[in-house]
């Protein structure tokens, strides 16, 4: 582990930490636009999960239901519930800040802060919990933080270099140890590759699978490789007759790649549609 239990950030609620997600009659709008369709599934702990599908059939939107990043969005609204551990993410009492701290997020274009260090990139949200005053526990987990996300070698003589002199393959394992430096339970990572040249989507692929021993992991993406190279359940969405986001089959990868289910699921893996 990154941090020691002693110092793990926690919330004030007191979740069981297993890392577990059972999402539940989830449904989530644009306004009036439905994107997710009554999903339901129960994303298990310490596994890499892939969300896949064509584009616009809601996976983003699922993704983001995960941490209750989606009522960020303009007129996101949400149905259902996500448990975390048995409990409702969605409840009233339950803090979303909270929520996002023990679910972490990477984004599909590397976002590090453009006008920070590479160190204050990752010391950036443990600052925020104002729970690390001394600078030198502070450079301890950056430095665990940069080691976990397999950066620390190629940065470790260059931490006061902003974050945008990497390159994009370093600004995504940046962004994924400022995820990691919070530690987290569970980590969505939406499209992570997705701007990477192959050297670098194989090097995020090796540090999630090195991820997935501490860590739950979701992972929307478009690559069907990736996804049967990596994860261990697969979840296939489509854009149905009526609406997006509506989730086909969820299974063993190896057996959504091999002998899936639903036809649906079949046409996409063998390239008939999509
Ligand atoms: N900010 C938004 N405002 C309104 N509608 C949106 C917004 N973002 C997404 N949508 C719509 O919601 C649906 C699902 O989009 P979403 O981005 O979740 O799909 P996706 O499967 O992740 O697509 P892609 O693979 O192309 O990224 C689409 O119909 C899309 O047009």
């Amino acid at each position: 582990m990154v941090i020691s239990e002693e110092n793990r950030i926690r919330s004030s609620d007191t979740f069981e930490q297993t890392g577990a997600l059972e999402v539940e009659n989830l449904s989530a709008w644009y306004g009036k636009t439905l994107a997710v369709n009554n999903v339901n599934m129960r994303i298990k702990t310490g596994a890499i999960t892939a969300i896949i599908g064509p584009s616009g059939c809601g996976k983003s939107t699922l993704i983001r239901c995960l941490n209750r990043m989606h009522e960020n969005s303009n007129n996101g609204r949400v149905t259902g519930s996500v448990k975390l551990d048995g409990k409702d993410i969605y409840d009233s009492s339950v803090d979303p800040v909270a929520i996002r701290r023990r679910i972490g997020m990477v984004f599909q274009k590397p976002t590090p802060f453009p006008t920070m260090s590479i160190f204050d990139n990752v010391a950036s949200g443990i600052r925020l919990t104002r729970l690390w005053s001394r600078r030198g526990q502070l450079a301890e987990v950056v430095e665990k933080s940069l080691r976990h996300a397999a950066l620390w070698d190629e940065v470790k003589d260059k931490l006061d270099q902003s974050g945008a002199s990497l390159s994009g393959g370093q600004q995504q394992r940046l962004c994924i140890a400022r995820a990691l430096a919070v530690e987290p339970e569970i980590i969505l990572l939406d499209e992570p590759c997705s701007a990477l040249d192959p050297i670098a989507t194989l090097k995020i692929e090796d540090l999630m699978k090195i991820l997935a021993v501490d860590y739950t992991i979701v992972i929307v993406t478009h690559n069907m490789q990736q996804a049967a190279r990596v994860s261990d359940m697969a979840a296939f969405m489509m854009i149905d007759d009526k609406c997006a986001g509506t989730l086909v089959e969820y299974d063993e990868t190896s057996k959504i790649f091999t002998n899936p289910r639903d036809k649906r699921t079949e046409d996409y893996i063998t390239g008939r549609f999509g």
